[in-house]
C-alpha cells in the first residue's frame, strides 16, 4: 500500500507518503514517512531480515518524540539510551519496527511546556504535578496513528519495547494484539533516577526487576516479568541447565577449527575468546562441582573460579591418580574456595594441606571411572558437575555416556598440530558417529555448540569403556 490513507478506529487517518532506507550504526533500516490528518509526520525503520513466519512476534518500538533526549543527549530522561537500546534491540533480532511518533514531545504538550515543566522541577515539583500546575494533562500522547502505521505494515501481533503499560492498552484498544513487554536494557542515571521513580510511582511504568536475570540464574531459579532482549537469551541458553534438576553432568571445551586445545608446547592461552571465557564462568556459577584432570592442573595452574560474572564458585575437584600436581599449585594455595583432591592408592600428598582441601584416596583404578566418580560426588551432595578440561579427561566422560551436555566452543584457528580436543576410538561407518540434537550459540568470533546427549537418550547410548589412559595432557583455562 503507497501513497494511500486509511482510517482505522476512528478519526486519525495516516498517509505513507514516502520510502527510502537509512544506514545507521544499527545497521542498515528501510524507512517509510508517513503524515497524519493533522499534518505531523512519523517515520518508521523497519528491519526484516528474519522469517515472519513462525518466529516470535516483531519486537516493536514506539518512541515519542524528545528533542533534549534524542537529538542532545540530556540525562533529564532516558529517552535517547532507549532510542539506541531498541534499534540495537531490533537489529540483534533481525526483526522489528521502531516508529519515531512526532507530536508526542513532552507527552504530548510540545517542546516548550515540557521546557517550563522543567524549570517547575528544577524548583522542586515532579514530572506529574509540573504538568498539572501548568495546567496541562500530565500525558496528552494519542498512539491511534502508531496503530495504524503497524497495520499498514501488515503486522497486527508484537512484542512491544516499553515499560509503559498505557501504550501496550492502547495499541490494544486499537486491536493490535502485544505478546508481551519487552524492556529495554537500560539503567538509571543519578540525574534521571528522581524522573523515573516518578514514572514508576505515580504514571504505573515498570520498575526494574530487583536482580538481573542473571543473579536469578546463578540462584538456581527462572526469572519471571518482563526480561531484556539481552536477559531472554540468557533464560533460553542457562534456563535448561536450571530445570534439569540436582543431577546434572555437563562438559565444555574451546578448541581450534581442526580440533585442537592448545599448541605443541601446551600452550592454551586464548583459544577461544572473551565471550566463550564469560560462558564457561557461567557454566562454573550453575554447578555444584567442576571436575578436572590432573595435567590441566599442572600445565595451566587454573583457578576454577567464577569471575567474568557472579555466582558462587563451585567445589574444585582433581582427578590425580598418580598424586602428580604440583604442591604449589592454586587449587591447593587458594583457601577461597575448597578442593576435593581425587588421588589413588599409592599417590604421595603432602603431610600438612591447607583446610579447604579434602584428599580423598581411591583403593582401585575403577573407582577413577567416569559413572564412579560422578556417583562418590552425588552421595558428597554434588550431583550438578561441569566436566571442565583437558580433551582427556572430557573424552572419558563423553565416551561413558555419562554427560547430559556438552558445549563445544569452535575458534577460527588453525592450529595444525598440538594438544587434542575430543578424541575417542570410532567407528569405521559414520553411522556410528556421535550425534545429539544441537543448539548454537555465536559468542563474538566464536561458535559454541551445544550437544543435548540427555535428549538423545537411550536412542544413541555410548557404551560405557574402560579408560586406558587417566593422564591429563593438557586442557585450557
Ligand atoms: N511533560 C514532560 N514530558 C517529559 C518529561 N520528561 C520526558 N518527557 C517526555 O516524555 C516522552 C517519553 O515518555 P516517557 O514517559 O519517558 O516514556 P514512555 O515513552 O511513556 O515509556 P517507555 O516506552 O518505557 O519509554 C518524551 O516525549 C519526552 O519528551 C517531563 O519531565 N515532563
Ligand atoms: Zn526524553
Amino acid at each position: 500500500m503507497s501513497l494511500e490513507s486509511q482510517t482505522l478506529g476512528g478519526a486519525t487517518q495516516i498517509t505513507r507518503m514516502v520510502s527510502t532506507r537509512l544506514p545507521t550504526r544499527h545497521g542498515e533500516f528501510k524507512l517509510l514517512g508517513y503524515r497524519d490528518v493533522s499534518g505531523v509526520d512519523h517515520v518508521a525503520l523497519i528491519r526484516e531480515e528474519g522469517a515472519a513466519a513462525n518466529g516470535p512476534a516483531p519486537l516493536v518500538r514506539l518512541h515519542s518524540e524528545c528533542l533534549t533526549g534524542d537529538a542532545l543527549g540530556s540525562y533529564r530522561c532516558d529517552c535517547g539510551e532507549q532510542l539506541d537500546a531498541a534499534l540495537q534491540a531490533i537489529a540483534a533480532a533481525g526483526r522489528g519496527v521502531l516508529i519515531y511518533v512526532r507530536g508526542h514531545e513532552g507527552r504530548g504538550i510540545g517542546l516548550m511546556n515540557k521546557l517550563r515543566a522543567y524549570a517547575l522541577q528544577d524548583a522542586g515539583k515532579d514530572t506529574v504535578d509540573a504538568n498539572t500546575s501548568l495546567g496541562l494533562p500530565v500525558d496528552a500522547r494519542d498512539y491511534r496513528q502508531s496503530a495504524q502505521i503497524l497495520r499498514d505494515l501488515g503486522i497486527g501481533r508484537i512484542r512491544l519495547l516499553s515499560s509503559n503499560p498505557a501504550k501496550q492498552e492502547a495499541l490494544e484498544a486499537q486491536g493490535i494484539e502485544v505478546e508481551a513487554r519487552v524492556r529495554l536494557d537500560v539503567r538509571d542515571r543519578p540525574e534521571n533516577s528522581g524522573y523515573l521513580a516518578t514514572k514508576r510511582s505515580r504514571m504505573s511504568h515498570d520498575a526494574p526487576p530487583e536482580h538481573h536475570a542473571w543473579d536469578t540464574l546463578a540462584d538456581g531459579r527462572l526469572p519471571g516479568g518482563a526480561l531484556t532482549p539481552a536477559d531472554e537469551a540468557l533464560v533460553q541458553r542457562y534456563g535448561p541447565l536450571i530445570e534439569a534438576g540436582p543431577q546434572l553432568v555437563i562438559a565444555q571445551l574451546g578448541q581450534s577449527m581442526d580440533g585442537f586445545i592448545a599448541s605443541r608446547t601446551g600452550d592454551a592461552c586464548f583459544v577461544t575468546g572473551e565471550l566463550d571465557r564469560e560462558h564457561l564462568h557461567r557454566l562454573r556459577a550453575l554447578v555444584d562441582a567442576v571436575v578436572v584432570g590432573a595435567g590441566t592442573v599442572h600445565n595451566d595452574d587454573c583457578q576454577l573460579t567464577v569471575r567474568a560474572v557472579t555466582g558462587t564458585n563451585p567445589v574444585r575437584v582433581v582427578i590425580d591418580p598418580h598424586g602428580r600436581i604440583p604442591h604449589t599449585t592454586t587449587v591447593l594455595t587458594d583457601a577461597g574456595t575448597p578442593t576435593l583432591w581425587l588421588v589413588g592408592a599409592e599417590a604421595s600428598t603432602p603431610q600438612t594441606l591447607s583446610s579447604h582441601v579434602a584428599v580423598h584416596r581411591f583403593t582401585s583404578e575403577q573407582d577413577f571411572e567416569p559413572a564412579a566418580i560422578l556417583g562418590f560426588l552425588a552421595k558428597l551432595g554434588l550431583g550438578r558437575v561441569l566436566v571442565e578440561g583437558g580433551g582427556l579427561t572430557v573424552s572419558r566422560f563423553l565416551r561413558a555416556g555419562v554427560l547430559d551436555r556438552l558445549f563445544l566452543t569452535s575458534a577460527p584457528l588453525l592450529v595444525g598440530d598440538g594438544v587434542p580436543g575430543i578424541r575417542f576410538e570410532g567407528t569405521d561407518a559414520l553411522s556410528g558417529a556421535l550425534s545429539a540434537p544441537v543448539r548454537r550459540f555465536v559468542l563474538g568470533e566464536d561458535v559454541c555448540t551445544e550437544f543435548n546427549f540427555a535428549a538423545a537418550r537411550p536412542a544413541s547410548p555410548v557404551t560405557a569403556q574402560r579408560p586406558d589412559q587417566q593422564d591429563e595432557a593438557a586442557g585450557q583455562h
